[in-house]
């Protein structure tokens, strides 16, 4: 048995609609808050959008749930930087999220010019509101796998040498690169590692058939960077906390010639990581990755209640879930889980 402090998700795609009431509650079962991602259609781009999201969410959670959902707001070349800024003081706005065009989901209304976004991130540096990045550069000649290391040196350095005291959370780093990156900066950075990353490599993608709910963006890499985020997930250190980046998409739009990018991970998310920290021998660091570390970056209250996971013989859990627009694949590791939410 293993009790620790009710977890957090720094970075959950929530969607809207009637993905949203069949989602929600597979993540509010077992976590206090999330880092809601603003790419919908059309993106949360202002602060009046921003709340009327966070109002749709809490209508959509079941009574008997308790939720927070932390909004964000997303970057563009016309963002206010006066807006953002009172949408932090009122305490509705908890981050900015960087989408480079182009690179993931509903992003085509990211950034293009870095320098045009400048006086945000300045008013962001002030009020030290976090910036969440997707660490991918979208040229056509940068091959996918190298996106995110490129991206750490031709954007990511020099956006945070150019404005100091920014603070900046890389999202679901797949990368030794990005684990490095963010190890080698004592302040004002941090880093989100999904629970996929931190059991599929590039392999379990394309070996022996494609397999369409493994691929996500940033899509897999070697064995070699999946161990890297595993060692940075278990070792406690502080600028590492759970993502999961759980990002609904219908088997429809999955299982096609051009499937979407992304894995449903929200209904066994703690099953599958205690199973992951359990056999790296660091069962111990579970809470810390999923409970301590993320409120510390975002400088909010840890949770004050719990969760206990005990072991049993087998969890079971739906293979999907239904959704009004049609059924959602949950994410399957392929071997079995063993850690059960109580
Ligand atoms: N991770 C994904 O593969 N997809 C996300 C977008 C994102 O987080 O990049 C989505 O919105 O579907
Ligand atoms: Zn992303
Ligand atoms: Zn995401």
């Amino acid at each position: 048995m293993l009790t620790i402090r009710r977890p957090d998700d720094w970075h959950l795609h929530l969607r809207d609609g009637a993905m949203l009431q069949a989602v929600l509650p597979e993540t509010a079962r077992h976590f206090a808050r999330a880092i809601i991602m603003p790419n919908l259609v059309p993106p949360v781009v202002a602060s009046d959008q921003a709340a009327a999201y966070r109002d749709r969410i809490l209508a959509a959670l079941p009574d008997d749930m308790k939720f927070e959902p932390l909004m964000t707001l997303y970057l563009t070349e016309n963002t206010d930087p006066a807006d953002v800024a009172v949408a932090h003081a009122s305490g509705l706005v908890k981050a900015v999220k960087l989408y480079p065009a182009g690179a993931t989901t509903n992003s085509a209304s990211g950034v293009r010019d870095f320098d045009k976004v400048r006086p945000v991130l300045e008013k962001m540096a002030e009020i030290g509101l976090p910036l969440c990045v997707h660490g991918e550069v979208t040229d056509a000649d940068i091959d996918i796998f190298d996106r995110e290391a490129v991206f750490i040196d031709r954007v990511l350095d020099p956006i945070r040498k150019a404005t100091s005291g920014l603070r900046v959370v890389m999202e679901h780093i797949t990368t030794s690169n990005g684990v490095e990156y963010v190890k080698s900066n004592e302040k004002d950075l941090g880093a989100t590692i999904t629970t996929h990353h931190l059991i599929i490599n590039r392999n379990h993608i394309l070996v022996g058939g494609i397999k369409p709910h493994y691929y996500c963006l940033p899509v897999a890499k070697r064995e070699e960077h999946r161990l890297a985020l595993l060692t940075a997930a278990t070792s406690g250190d502080a600028r590492f906390f759970l993502g999961t980046d759980s990002a609904p998409h219908t088997d429809a739009n999955k299982e096609m010639a051009c499937g979407c990018a992304g894995c449903f991970t929200a209904t066994n998310t703690m099953s599958l990581l205690a199973e992951m920290f359990e056999r790296a021998d660091a069962l111990g660091k579970l809470e810390a990755f999923t409970s301590l570390n993320g409120p510390a970056f975002y400088r909010l209250p840890v949770n004050e209640d719990t969760i206990t996971l005990t072991k049993v013989d087998e969890v079971i859990y739906p293979t999907k879930i239904e959704s009004g627009d049609g059924p959602v694949t949950v994410f399957d590791p392929g071997f079995p889980l063993h850690w059960r939410v109580a």
